[in-house]
């Protein structure tokens, strides 16, 4: 499987079933799109901004719910096997992409596994088991969350930087090494993350020492 990120913004997202499945997929596509959940029943979860449709479709009606709302992924999470093979085969039919959340192997192209995720905007760690241990997924997604924490602002501030020094008549090589030597600097990961010290300004003395490159220390405090 490759992993790639995958803007959905303006498409929709159909998800089958309105269980605890169901809901948790629901919620992670609404914050970026259009989702949809059919279901002839609905836990007590959050579905976030999802459109939620009661209805209990067979295995035949599930081509026209495709056909009708015409998504580009669709999830199968309902507690029937025979509808959830009809949802897949249905999406592919459509050319959408499928998410069989009671499956675990034995996918064919075209067909996608939501890994376990990790955010900090705009950084994103997303983890896969290769559909055998969602378990691990999640046990490694809560160690990582902590390592993460300061990854958000050191994008924002290195995004910064770089767009600087970019304008400065430099050997790319050099400004390179440069904005290394920033994501690789302890003292700016510290400020980032205690917010104690300006951290543009720590990053602008790991430049200035290594590199003898004189940048500006005092724009945006990336926090
Ligand atoms: C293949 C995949 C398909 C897909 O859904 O895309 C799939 C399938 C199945 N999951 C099952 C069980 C559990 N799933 C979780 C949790 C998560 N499952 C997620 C993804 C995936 N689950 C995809 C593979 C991801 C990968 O490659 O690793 C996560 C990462 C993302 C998300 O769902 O948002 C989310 C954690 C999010 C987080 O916390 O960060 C827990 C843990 C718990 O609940 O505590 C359990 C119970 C413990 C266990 O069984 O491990 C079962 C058996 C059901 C049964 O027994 O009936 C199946 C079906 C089967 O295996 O046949
Ligand atoms: N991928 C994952 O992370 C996990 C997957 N699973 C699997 O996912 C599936 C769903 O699990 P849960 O949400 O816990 O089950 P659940 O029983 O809580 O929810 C199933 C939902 O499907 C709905 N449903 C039933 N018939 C339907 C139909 N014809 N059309 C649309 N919706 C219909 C039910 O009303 C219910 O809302 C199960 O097959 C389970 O084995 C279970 C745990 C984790």
């Amino acid at each position: 499987m490759v992993p790639l990120f995958h803007d959905f913004s303006g498409e929709t997202v159909l998800v089958f079933g309105g269980g605890r499945v169901g809901a948790r997929k629901a919620r992670r596509f609404a914050r970026e799109t259009r989702t949809v959940v059919v279901s002839p029943a609905f836990g007590e979860y959050g579905f976030g901004d999802s459109e939620l449709v009661r209805a209990a479709p067979s295995a035949d009606d599930v081509d026209d719910w495709v056909e009708r709302f015409d998504p580009v992924l669709v999830v199968a999470a309902t507690s029937q096997e025979t509808v959830n093979e009809a949802v897949e085969v249905a999406a592919r039919d459509h050319g959408a992409l499928v998410n069989r959340a009671d499956h675990s192997g034995g996918r064919d192209a075209g067909s996608v596994v939501v890994p376990a995720t990790v955010e900090d905007s705009p950084v994103t760690v997303a983890i896969s088991t290769g559909g055998t241990s969602p378990a691990l997924s999640k046990y490694l997604r809560e160690r990582i969350e902590t390592e993460l924490d300061g990854a958000g602002a050191m994008a924002a501030l290195t995004a910064e930087l770089r767009t600087e020094l970019k304008t400065r008549d430099l050997s790319p090589s050099k400004r390179r090494d440069a904005v290394r030597a920033v994501v690789r600097s302890s003292p700016v990961w510290k400020a980032l993350r205690t917010g104690d010290s300006n951290a543009r300004e720590e990053a602008a003395r790991v430049i200035g020492n290594e590199f003898g490159i004189d940048v500006d220390d005092t724009r945006g405090d990336s926090r």
